[in-house]
This record gives structure tokens, C-alpha cells and sequence, in this order.
């Protein structure tokens, strides 16, 4: 059976006939105009607008308290943007993205990360203010994974979808790596059945972990707390719900371990609920069969001491496809000759398009009780699905940065899959969409005019460029790792090439030299930090070294990356 999006969670814009949720970074370097090839060009444009296309919403980028209830708007006149910049680089009928925020082609002989295992969504050891660490010596990250030989299809690996682990030797240079990337596989981070337990005596069929952080509890100790989606499907045998799937934000807390030979975690027995969809700010399984809620990232804002806050993937509550899309929805400046009316778009079918990035706040210490908070940011009638949001804080602006995908844009508007980022002064803000206003921080190669009307499709194999990776996450330093989905005939789950990405203000470009053309190397995730833990150090040292840490020289190597 093919996991479909109606199965799943995706209503598709009617065109389409379709198959089938960070970082806090504070102080990150200072980056020159210079270094952002290309961006006087696009300023320039972007004072006048392109003709044939509507202007882009005015955001102020105020910020607000996370308390208040003011939620910015990505509009169907920014997202438009997408298009009309993309017009601007092919005036002559072709209609690629511009190359500053186009991920390079992927060649087809990329390296599967690890032959036994699908891999995808995939985050890093992080603290509250996002710093990225190795643990004695070893990085280590976390990723969706699934069995290749379990009999289902790589489409149908998210109802299958466990957390796993992977680890290798801290501060080796990409250069000096095995070519992909040279992860070794942990297996599941959860004992078999434990993050079942959330469902409580609910009826399911199948259950599995979605997206997705870990939070280092408190540096120099081995204590860890995963925040991820606990998800739970009543189908029937050929893959249909008998009721809408159950998705319940959780967290479960372990514990690091590592030696001179390998990492690995206990604990994770006892799974926390922490949040299900309210109804009022955030849709929920009844309202919509289709909704979306998933993908939380815990952080904290310097300007809000002492509060744990977390960005999460929501869609707006309210009844599947009601017509209550506005004005301030579609976004159009007065007097704006290339504005849509109200009433089209209404009847357009982007009504069933409302993702929104949703925010909680903390009510306890031990992060186990949350209070949802207004959505920080709304996409009605403009996309479906902002996923995997996360916070990254970089010269005193705050950015918002999500996935999502070509599919789930509303009837009317097209972007590729890719990485859609918003930039305020705050974690509440009158967000600024990046780029133009458009919010495109980096597409995969698409050819936009394929998708006009019906003549786009969606099936991987027929359209690999479009979909050649997914899931993209910002690192320090502008770094970009994700995973690989399809290039030409072959099917990935394989950690993708990194990239960089400068950021400055409103603006983003891929750094070009970084790599080969662009593209470093194959699951290049380095950690920006180190940890580690003295107690299990000292003891290692007065037991001779083999037991519960790393050789410290190991260790010791790694601080300060
Ligand atoms: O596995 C679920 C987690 O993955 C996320 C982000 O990657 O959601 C992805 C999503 O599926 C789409 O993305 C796939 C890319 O691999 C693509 O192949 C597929 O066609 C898409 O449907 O998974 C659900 C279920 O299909 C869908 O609603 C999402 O868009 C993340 O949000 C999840 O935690």
C-alpha cells in the first residue's frame, strides 16, 4: 500500500492528483553585504515590484509578547513573490528559481548513509539556546528511520517512522570522512512499545515517532529530554483511517552513554503527553481529518528569561475548508492592479490551505506541562503545511525558518520544496517574509512552469528534481543538512549533501564556494560545542578508562568547535 496524503494528513489543491516539525542561535558571525552574491541586484528590484505580479505585503516586523495575541501572515501577495522573482530570472520562458536560493543538483551516485536503514527528519543534540554538541568525543544525531526490508514502500515509511540514533568521532573535517559522512547506526532511541503508551487505551492499528529535537538537559552531565510527535493510525488493511490519525506532541527523558568504541542511551521508558490540538488556536483531528500538528523545538529567548518556550507545526482551528480567509489573508497593498478578489479565491479551493507555526509556553520546571499560546505565524489560503519550524537567532533578529512543500501551496501559488524562512525582532513579531517577501530561503532545482495547472506531477520518479531533498535544517553557521528523497531513478533515505546558507537582514544565499559547488559533504553535521560529562570522565579514568567514556584525548579534542 502507498501512503497517500489523504491518509495522512495532505488535502492537495485541486489540481493535483497526488500520491502519497531550530534552532536558537545566539551570536552567530556577522556577515558582510559582499558575501551575499547577487543581493543589490535583487533589492533594487524589489523597490519596484515585477510587473505582472501584485507587490508584497508590508511587514513592519514589530515585535510583540510571545504573550500577546497578535499572529503575522504569510500572504498569498508574498508568496507570489516566488514566482514572480523566478519570472525575473528566465525572462525568456523558463522559470527556474533564482541560483541563490536553489539547492545544487544532488548526483545520482550520492551514498546511502546506512544500506539497512531508511533515514529522513533528522535534528541534533542541542540546549536550550540551540548550541549543538558532541558528547564526549562523539557527535550524535537523531533521525526518522525505517526498515527497506520490512516489505512496505519508501512512500508508505512514515506510519513505520521510528526516532533512531547515529554517532562517529567528533571534529574530523568533512574531507577526511568516509563519503557518507560516516555515521554509524545506533538503532531505535526508544524501547520497542514505550512511546506507544501515550495512546493511553485509544484504539490503533499502528502506531509510529514523527519529529522531532533533543535537549541536552544541562551541560557537563549525560541527561537528555526528546520532544517529538507521537502518532497513531486506525486503518484498515489497505492503508485507509477508520478514524483521523492521533498526533500527541510528547517528551521522554534518557540518558547519554558513550566509550572509547560507541554511544548509546537508556531510559525513555516512561512518555510524557504534553500537548494535543485545543480547537480554538490550533485545528484538530475533527475539524479536519487531514490537520497537521507535529515537530516541536523547545528553546528559550534571551529576552524572557526563566520561560521554556516551543514552536511546533499546527494548521488554523476551525472547520475543514471554511471560507474565512480575509483580506489581510491575501495580503494585497491598496490600489494593487494585480490584487485578487476576495470571492475567487475563496472559490478557488485554497480554503483548504491553512498551516499555521504554532507556539507553547512552559508551565513547569520539568517541561511537563504546556499552555498553547496564539500561532506565531499564519499561512491561510497559502499553504497547507510549515513543518519542522524552528527559532534561530542571529544578530539580534530572530528568524522563523520551516519546511514545505511544492504540493501543499493553495490553488493560485507555487514554490518549491524547500527551506521558508521569516525574519523579526522578536519571537512574536510582525514577521517579514525572507527574500522579496516571498519567505524562499532554498528550493529544490524546480521548474516552476511545470506546475501551472495540472500538467505537474507529483510523483518522485517522474519529477526527481522537484523532490530531490526534503527536511531541511539550519544549523550554526548557516549550515543546512536534510535528506536525500529522489535523484533520477533512485530513491533515497540518505542524509544529503549540507550546504550554507548567509544570512543578513531580510536576505539569504547559498554560499556557492562552500564545497563542491555548493554542496559539502554527505550528512555533514558537525557539532558546534562539546560536552562532557565529568562525573562518568573521572570515573572512566579511576577504572582504567574502558567503561562509560570516551578517551579524553578524544574528548578533549572536541571542545570548542
Ligand atoms: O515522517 C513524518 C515527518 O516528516 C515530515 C517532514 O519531512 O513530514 C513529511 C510528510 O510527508 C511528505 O514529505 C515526504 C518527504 O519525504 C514526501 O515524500 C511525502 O510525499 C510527503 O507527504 O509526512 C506526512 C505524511 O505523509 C506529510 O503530511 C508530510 O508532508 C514531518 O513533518 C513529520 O514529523
Amino acid at each position: 500500500m502507498e501512503l497517500t496524503n489523504k491518509s495522512l494528513g495532505t488535502p492537495r489543491k485541486k489540481t493535483y492528483r497526488f500520491r502519497t516539525s531550530q534552532w536558537l542561535l545566539l551570536g552567530a558571525g556577522m556577515l558582510s553585504a559582499g558575501m551575499l552574491g547577487g543581493m543589490p541586484a535583487a533589492r533594487a528590484q524589489s523597490s519596484g515590484g515585477v510587473p505582472g505580479y501584485p507587490r508584497p505585503t508590508i511587514h513592519t516586523q514589530q515585535a510583540y509578547s510571545p504573550f500577546d495575541s497578535f499572529t503575522s501572515r504569510w500572504t498569498r501577495a508574498d508568496a507570489r513573490q516566488i514566482k514572480a522573482r523566478s519570472s525575473l530570472t528566465n525572462p525568456t520562458g523558463g522559470n527556474s528559481l533564482p541560483a541563490r536560493l536553489t539547492m545544487p543538483d544532488i548526483p545520482a551516485d550520492f551514498p546511502q548513509t546506512n544500506p539497512d536503514v531508511w533515514i529522513w527528519d533528522t535534528w541534533t543534540l542541542i540546549d536550550a539556546q540551540a548550541n549543538q554538541f558532541s558528547y564526549n568525543g562523539w557527535e550524535v544525531i537523531f533521525s526518522l528511520t525505517a526498515d527497506p526490508n520490512a516489505g512496505y514502500t519508501f512512500d508508505d515509511r512514515h506510519v513505520h517512522a521510528r526516532i533512531g540514533f547515529f554517532y562517529r568521532r567528533a571534529g574530523i573535517p568533512a574531507s577526511r570522512r568516509p563519503r557518507n559522512g560516516g555515521w554509524i547506526y545506533g538503532g531505535h532511541l526508544f524501547p520497542d512499545g514505550a512511546s506507544a503508551k501515550v495512546f493511553g487505551s485509544t484504539t490503533l492499528t499502528e502506531s509510529a515517532e514523527w519529529s522531532g529535537s533533543t535537549r541536552l538537559v544541562r551541560a557537563g552531565d549525560n541527561h537528555v529530554t526528546v520532544f517529538y510527535t507521537a502518532l497513531g493510525f486506525n486503518r484498515t488493511a489497505d492503508g485507509t483511517n477508520i478514524s483521523p490519525p492521533v498526533a500527541i506532541i510528547s517528551k521522554a527523558n534518557g540518558t547519554i552513554h558513550s566509550d572509547l568504541r560507541h554511544v548509546w542511551f537508556s531510559g525513555f521508558n516512561d512518555h510524557k503527553p504534553l500537548l494535543q490540538p485545543d480547537g480554538v488556536y490550533y485545528q484538530t483531528g475533527q475539524q479536519n481529518e487531514f490537520y497537521s500538528f507535529r515537530d516541536p523545538f523547545t528553546f528559550e529567548d534571551p529576552a524572557h528569561p526563566g520561560y521554556t518556550f516551543m514552536v511546533f507545526e499546527g494548521n488554523t482551528a476551525g472547520e475543514r475548508g471554511a471560507r474565512d480567509c480575509t483580506a489581510a489573508d491575501l495580503g494585497y497593498r491598496s490600489g494593487d492592479p494585480y490584487a485578487e478578489n476576495l470571492d475567487d479565491v475563496l472559490n478557488s479551493g485554497a480554503t483548504y490551505q491553512k498551516a499555521n507555526i504554532g507556539l507553547a509556553v512552559a508551565l513547569n520546571k520539568s517541561l511537563t506541562k504546556w499552555r498553547f499560546l496564539p500561532p506565531l505565524i499564519s499561512g491561510n489560503c497559502v499553504n497547507d503545511q510549515t513543518e519542522r519550524p524552528q527559532v534561530y537567532i542571529k544578530d539580534g533578529k530572530y528568524y522563523l525558518f520551516t519546511i514545505s512543500h511544492r504540493t501543499t501551496f493553495a490553488a493560485g501559488i507555487d514554490g518549491p520544496d524547500g527551506v521558508y524562512g521569516f525574519v523579526g525582532n522578536g519571537v512574536r513579531s510582525d514577521f517579514k517574509p525572507m527574500n522579496w517577501g516571498s519567505g524562499l530561503v532554498l528550493g529544490n532545482p524546480t521548474d516552476l512552469n511545470q506546475a501551472a495547472g495540472s500538467d505537474f506531477d507529483p510523483n518522485p520518479l517522474q519529477n526527481p528534481r522537484a523532490f530531490q531533498s526534503y527536511s531541511h535544517y539550519v544549523m550554526p553557521g548557516g549550515l543546512v543538512e536534510s535528506f536525500i528523497d529522489t535523484v533520477e531513478n533512485r530513491r533515497g533515505g540518505a542524509l544529503a549533501p549540507t550546504v550554507q546558507i548567509n544570512i543578513s537582514g531580510q536576505d539569504s544565499a547559498i554560499n556557492l564556494a562552500y564545497g563542491q559547488n555548493g554542496l559539502g559533504g554527505y550528512g555533514d553535521i558537525p557539532a558546534n560545542r562539546a560536552n562532557i560529562d565529568l562525573v562518568a570522565f573521572l570515573q572512566d579514568l579511576r577504572s582504567g578508562g574502558d567503561t562509560t567514556v570516551s578517551n579524553p584525548l578524544v574528548a578533549l579534542a572536541s571542545v570548542g568547535q
